[in-house]
């Protein structure tokens, strides 16, 4: 996907530049110190312009104060490395079928691949990144799932010290969802799901979803029907009540388990807008779906602030 970079400088006069600068603290100071999980996945992975971007964002979220954590996914270049090796591609409830054949390529996939490319798109704007497979210092341990499935694992624990060591150093952990078997292998783990109990372990100011759709619709099939904002409770509902698939589904179990674990606010946002982590971070305006634990907390926190503004004027120029 490809987008125009530089309309905004141009239309924009160094006194707006200098204000948008200027709004932008009291965002950067509320967010300093403050841990946030992101998992990227997906299809808003595939352009490698738009996956510099994002891990460009990512660099100036770190360097503003905050201390994120990026958790990946690369399901789509699971299904061509399978493709190219012959192997057949079977989901169940979500979840990849994951024979022994298929854990192979996973590790290479996402433990490899995946991983050394998103550390490389970070670590050109200086040595910030350290990779971290899941099988790193029991970073992710799971067991079986569901013997259906394969070595699909279910989490039974986080390494959050490993991570926060990390972080202390000053790096950003870009973990890979291979996790170490209680039974001694290696299990496949759902990015989402992965990205949820990462955030509950460490516990995360918020975990961020950077998904290919706006956030969350009440009906998909209205793309009028997207939600701003909504309860742990409402979310259970939705779910309970059967008006979500397909992907959406593990995202907001792993909302759901995050923030009952204490996590402030989770969030559902397009990855293929371009800046739309910060947007939504530095501003009130947001882009995509918050998912809190009570309307009352979300009023308290969601105050009309000038950065408002900025964010009008950014998504304008961009
Ligand atoms: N109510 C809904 N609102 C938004 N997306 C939905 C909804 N129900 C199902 N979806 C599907 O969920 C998909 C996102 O999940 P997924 O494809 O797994 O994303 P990713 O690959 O980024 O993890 C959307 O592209 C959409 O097709
Ligand atoms: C068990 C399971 O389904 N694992 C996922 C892990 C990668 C992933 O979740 O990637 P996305 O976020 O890009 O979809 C898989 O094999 O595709």
């Amino acid at each position: 996907m490809k987008y125009a970079r530089d309309s905004r400088s141009a239309s924009r006069s160094d006194e707006e530049t200098a204000q948008l600068l200027f709004e932008a603290l009291p965002w950067i100071k509320n967010l300093t110190g403050k841990t946030v999980v992101i998992k990227y996945g997906g299809a808003a992975m595939v352009d490698s312009e738009l996956r510099a971007d994002v891990m460009s964002d990512i660099v100036l979220l770190k360097i503003i104060g905050m201390k994120p954590v990026i958790v990946h996914g690369g399901g789509k270049d699971i299904n061509e490395a399978l493709s190219h090796y012959d192997i057949p591609v079977e989901f169940k409830h979500g979840q990849r079928v994951t024979d022994d054949a298929t854990m192979e390529i996973v590790r290479e996939v996402l433990g490899g691949k995946v991983n050394q490319e998103l550390v490389a798109a970070i670590n050109v704007h200086g040595n910030l990144a350290v990779g971290v497979s899941g099988a790193d210092a029991g970073t992710i341990v799971a067991r079986e799932l569901d013997p259906e499935l394969g070595r699909v694992g279910k989490i039974v624990r986080v390494n959050a010290d490993y991570l926060e060591s990390i972080m202390d150093n000053e790096y950003i952990p870009v973990v890979a969802t291979v996790a170490q078997g209680e039974d001694g292998g290696f299990f496949n783990i759902n990015a989402d799901v992965a990205a949820g109990h990462i955030a509950a372990a460490v516990h995360a100011h918020k975990v961020i979803f950077l998904t290919d759709v706006d956030g969350l619709y009440e009906d998909f099939s209205d793309k009028d029907s997207l939600i701003s904002n909504l309860t742990l409770e409402e979310t259970e509902q939705m779910l309970a009540r059967g008006e979500v698939d397909k992907g959406m589904i593990p995202k907001l179990e792993s909302c759901i388990h995050a923030l009952k674990a204490g996590v402030f606010r989770s969030h559902i946002i397009n990855g293929t807008t371009p800046h739309s982590l910060l947007l939504e971070l530095l501003t009130d305006a947001g882009v995509g779906t918050v998912i809190h634990s009570t309307h009352a907390a979300y009023e308290q926190d969601t105050h009309p602030h000038p950065l408002t503004q900025f964010a009008a004027r950014l998504s304008e120029n961009i």
